[in-house]
């Protein structure tokens, strides 16, 4: 963790205290060998297949009277770099902005923007720098207010676009810019041709759209669109706005505009995942994200959580765009460039977030992950993991790690070792070093004679000889939950 960390960090990670079962775990009885078999996973993960070889519909992806979706249609607009420079702790260096810009382009997404160059000298130069890098697959955008001058500067850099945006809500049209939607509609008119002027993409956007007027909304979206431009950009700026509100604005302007529609949403309440869901649905094609969703006060959609969301939705097609084993290092780097953690709840890089710990759920997924996983970890390079040093531990999740150590137990043995593994458990958590020295001590004694089953107190004395740490207390007597994996 990097010294100036802003997020509270929780206590690291301990990926040895759990069993990896990814690579060489056995087989537990009557699964016939499945627990790695990814095509166990249902559809919601990939097609299943009728007897007659037909795919099976995806249950997660549009339905027949999802007409307007585009859940398997649709482009990211990365903005760490723009709005996630409005990050209350972002300062990026151009190093950092580069790193950054070949990272996402690497990743694949279909747009980077950038601050806009009106905002200081140094963002000028920087955006120049990144539009000269000669990315292979991100176009370059920049984000301008609707103004003149702050276009002319945007052309000077070099991008591919221009995204212009004005308030268009009572709230910023009094207390923001102070101009009424005749003056916001002859501005964005004279922005508009003038960049479409320069041969690049062009796209107007009402800041705080929700907390707009309706009829203000559609009759500006009509004006820019008539006058010809790429996309019309839908803002939830203030975060107010929940999926069922997102889906009945863009379904109305997808029957008003022709250009595709980008959505920005704010996370405030919680729902920047959720509306970008509900925007694809009713047929916006372009989301705007950040890396772990960073920007201003608590950020917008992030870059991870809608590649896990649309991966529910359409697999394939996300897995045909983007190079998803890359989301952890640049996760990585952004947290590191902004200096914060990756929350421990991340979606799918977060450090529990392929950990299984509950005897129910293990027991499951050492048969089929796909019995409590909806994502598979292997499609973003990660691993996933088995706690089992705990007292919610079960036999058939002890059986699997008797089995990775190559040790003969029967089943009785190995629910044995069990009890007393959840005895020693509800003491302190046992980390996989000590559960694996439990487990070698009982099978010795077992083979040798020295124990039989059920004489808890024989395999304690054996235990305080060979493993005297065995029973001592955690530090917060005993009370702690265990970290389960990294
Ligand atoms: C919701 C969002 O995230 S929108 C994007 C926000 N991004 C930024 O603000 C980029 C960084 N900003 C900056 O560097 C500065 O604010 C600048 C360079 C853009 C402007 O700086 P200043 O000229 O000092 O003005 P200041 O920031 O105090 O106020 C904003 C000005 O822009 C005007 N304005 C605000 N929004 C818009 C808009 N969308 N279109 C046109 N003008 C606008 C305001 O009326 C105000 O003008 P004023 O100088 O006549 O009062
Ligand atoms: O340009 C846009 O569409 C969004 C601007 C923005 O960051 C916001 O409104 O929160
Ligand atoms: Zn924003």
């Amino acid at each position: 963790m990097c010294p100036h960390a802003i997020d509270s960090p929780t206590e690291a990670p301990k990926k040895e205290d759990c069993v990896p079962i990814d690579t060489s775990s056995p087989a537990i009885p009557g699964t016939n060998g499945q627990q790695n078999d990814e095509s166990n996973r249902p559809a919601a993960a990939q097609p299943q297949h009728h007897s007659n070889g037909q795919a099976k519909k995806n249950p997660y992806g549009p339905r027949y009277s999802d007409f307007l979706s585009n859940t398997s249609n649709w482009s990211i607009i990365e903005s760490t770099l723009r709005e996630g420079e409005q990050f209350a702790n972002a300062f990026f260096t151009l190093e950092t902005k580069i790193k950054i810009a070949k990272a996402l382009d690497a990743f694949g997404v279909e747009y980077i923007e950038l601050t806009s160059p009106a905002a200081s000298p140094e963002s000028f130069n920087d955006c120049k720098a990144i539009c000269s890098l000669g990315l292979k697959k991100s176009k370059i955008l920049t984000h301008i207010r609707c103004h003149m001058d702050d276009a002319r500067l945007a052309v000077e850099t070099g991008v591919d676009g221009v995204d212009v945006v004005i308030g268009t809500s009572s709230f910023l049209r009094e207390h923001s810019h102070g101009k009424d939607m005749t003056w916001i509609t002859k501005q964005a008119i004279e922005v508009i041709e003038f960049v479409k002027s320069k041969g690049i993409e062009i796209r107007f956007s009402s800041e705080d759209s929700f907390r707009s007027e309706l009829v203000d909304l559609l009759s500006i979206y009509r004006t820019v669109d008539k006058v010809g431009l790429n996309r019309v950009g839908v803002a939830d700026t203030v975060g107010c706005a929940d999926p069922r509100q997102v889906y009945d604005l863009v379904r109305t302007l997808r029957g008003v505009v022709s250009c595709d529609i980008e959505c920005h949403f704010h996370n405030d309440t919680g729902c920047a995942i959720a509306n970008a869901y509900a925007a694809l649905e009713a047929g916006a094609t372009h989301i705007d994200t950040s890396v772990l969703g960073i920007g201003e006060r608590n950020g917008i959609t992030p870059l991870g959580g809608l590649i896990a969301r649309m991966m529910v939705a359409d697999p394939e097609y996300v897995k045909s765009k983007y190079n998803l084993h890359m989301l952890r290092e640049i996760e990585n780097l952004v947290a590191d460039a902004v200096e914060i953690s990756v929350p421990f709840n991340n979606y799918i890089t977060g450090f529990c977030a392929f950990t299984h710990k509950a005897g129910i759920h293990a027991k499951a997924i050492l048969a089929n992950p796909a019995t409590y996983e909806i994502l598979n970890p292997h499609d973003f390079g990660m691993s996933r993991y088995v706690s089992i040093g705990h007292r919610l531990t079960g036999w058939n999740a002890v059986k699997s790690r008797v089995e990775q150590l190559n040790l003969e137990m029967n089943d009785e043995q190995v629910k044995d070792a069990t009890a007393k593994i959840k005895e020693l458990a509800d003491v302190k958590t046992q980390s996989m070093e000590d559960v694996d020295a439990i487990l070698r001590i009982y099978h010795t004694a077992i083979t040798s004679g020295e124990l039989q089953v059920g004489q808890p107190k024989v395999l304690q004395n054996l235990l305080d000889k060979h493993m005297p740490t065995s029973r001592e207390q955690s530090p917060a007597g005993g009370k702690r939950e265990p970290m389960a994996a990294q």
